[in-house]
């Protein structure tokens, strides 16, 4: 079941074209729990690892429980966070900034980890968030397959959406185990995205406070 906010998310990244790529028949969750414990007892014996080892037994069990309750939790909308969303009647003009986000995601193309931070700000229109959502918002889409850059507009277009502005701001800096533990192996490089909405984009005073 999905809240009334997640479904306005939901349709506004679908409009912006900005939606995870997604088929139209969805397996409920139970029935993508036991496929794909099915299908990693053939990856895991296929590798040639016996199923039989104790330490192994559970592996097919382990990895089907993280997709679908841990890592990619949110690829279900029934899963967004409860918002918490009140009128600005203290009258807050100001940037509102939180740094230092967690950013645990996983990289769609070799579904391994990427590992990062986010910094979120915004200038509350007729309504403020309470805090500790934006941090869960990130959180939500980060739990999916992800590329940065679209985890960073999905970010953007949802807080813009609940919050009712375009006055919205979202960097992420993040290291790509893809890029670290295997392909060109690289030890140190990071990856910054941005997407900036409404005067974050159009005046260079507000950007700079955004960034700095
Ligand atoms: N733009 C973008 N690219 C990403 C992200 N995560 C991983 N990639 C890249 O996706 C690309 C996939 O390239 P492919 O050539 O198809 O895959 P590959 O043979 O495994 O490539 P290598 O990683 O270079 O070994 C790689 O260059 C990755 O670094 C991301 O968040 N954003
Ligand atoms: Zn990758």
């Amino acid at each position: 079941m999905m809240s009334n906010e997640a479904q306005k998310v939901r349709d506004t990244l679908i409009e912006r074209g900005l939606e995870t790529p997604l088929l139209p028949n969805q397996l409920d969750r139970d029935a993508k729990y036991e496929r794909i414990r099915g299908l990693m007892t053939e990856v895991v014996s296929t590798l040639g690892l016996d199923l039989n080892d104790d330490s192994l037994a559970e592996t097919p069990h382990r990895i089907a429980k993280m997709y679908v309750d841990e890592i990619f939790a949110g690829l279900d909308y029934a899963n967004f966070p409860k918002m918490s969303l009140i009128e600005n009647k203290m009258g807050v003009e100001e940037m509102v900034k939180v740094k230092d986000i967690s950013v645990i995601s996983t990289c769609e193309h070799h579904f391994v980890t990427i590992d990062g931070r986010a910094r979120v700000a915004y200038i509350p229109a007729d309504k403020v968030i309470g805090l500790s959502k934006i941090n869960r918002i990130v959180r939500f889409f980060a739990q999916r397959p992800q590329v940065q850059e679209r985890l960073t507009q999905q970010v953007l277009v949802a807080l813009q959406t609940l919050l009712e502005t375009d006055n919205v701001a979202v960097s992420i800096e993040a290291t790509h185990y893809c890029v670290k533990s295997r392909g060109i192996m690289d030890a140190n490089s990071t990856t910054e995205t941005t997407a900036l909405g409404g005067i974050f984009k159009t005046n260079a005073t507000t950007r700079n406070e955004f960034l700095n």
